[in-house]
């Protein structure tokens, strides 16, 4: 039986420093740590960025910021250009992208394959509208709209299921991915000092050990200069539910091998993939 993993993957995941106002040096920063990452790991074949990687994660900025996705727009052009130059697949965080058909504002995951090639995007499906007392009030949608779909793309190595943060929340789009046969579900994020501390090694966990894929969550460093204070921590996390990977708060890369013999084994052992019962809940036989 082959597995939803064609090979041994080696990944990168950078925890970035919280971008500054510069889009251009905040990319010119992106581009020096991958360059670092693949001097590190000559062989790392895919590589990831936070969530807002260019961008101020704040409600009041996305437009300011936002981008049509055309090849020649900044953030595309760049990351395109990165994935080629260094042969990598590259889930290049989320840029606040501008719809000129509606004038509306998402926020989206744009992904490269090693030549350079946009195969896919994902729009921030749910978006972050929480109010916790004495804790954090936050209302994306004061100024994004959600995306309307899941997401999974293909690459050379396998299926690849994206999410951008809060949705990591929802279960669903993860067994979406997982269905379709995802090797992994890869999360550019950005978490708080107050919600990440409650959710995020819980929600990565749940994530994995549900779908028994791999996880990836990919955060920016903290700034406590800042009024959004990221949760850092990136992480990678196994079928099993095991964190193989872990960042600290600071600006850092973590790297992992992804095994395709850990995503078999444990579902030998323990089938759950096999053992659904969609007679009892035919509602999500999706
Ligand atoms: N910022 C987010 O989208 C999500 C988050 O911080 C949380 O779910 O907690």
């Amino acid at each position: 039986m082959s597995s939803i993993l064609s090979q041994k993957l080696k990944v990168a995941l950078i925890q970035l420093a919280g971008s500054k106002p510069d889009k251009s040096a905040n990319l010119q920063r992106a581009a020096k740590f991958i360059e670092k990452a693949l001097i590190d790991q000559p062989d790392t074949k895919i590589v990831v960025l936070p969530e807002c990687f260019n961008s101020p994660y704040a409600v009041d900025k996305f437009r300011e910021y936002s981008e049509i996705i055309t090849p020649d727009s900044m953030s595309i052009k760049f990351l395109s250009n990165l994935a080629s130059k260094f042969n990598i697949y590259l889930i290049g965080g989320s840029i606040p992208e501008l719809d000129p058909s509606t004038d509306k504002i998402y926020n989206t995951s744009i992904v490269f394959d090693n030549r350079g090639k946009l195969i896919g995007t994902h729009r921030k499906a749910h978006l972050f509208d929480v109010d916790i007392p004495n804790g954090i009030t936050f209302k994306e949608s004061e100024t994004l709209s959600s995306g309307d779909n899941a997401t999974t793309l293909d690459t050379k190595f396998g299926k690849i299921g994206l999410g951008i943060c809060y949705d990591m929340r929802f279960p669903e789009l993860a067994m979406l991915s997982a269905r379709k046969g995802a090797f992994a579900m890869i999360y550019p994020s950005a978490f708080n000092t107050v919600t990440g501390p409650m959710h995020w090694h819980l929600l990565a966990r749940s994530r994995a050990v549900d779908n028994q894929i791999y996880t990836m969550l990919c955060s920016p460093a903290r700034d406590n200069n800042s009024s959004y204070k990221a949760y850092g921590h990136s992480l990678v996390v196994n079928p099993r539910g095991d964190i193989i990977a872990e960042a600290g708060e600071g600006e850092e890369i973590i790297y992992a091998e992804l095994d395709p013999n850990e995503i078999d084994t444990f579902r030998q052992g323990v089938p759950v993939t096999k053992q659904r019962r969609f007679d009892i809940y035919p509602d999500v036989n999706k």
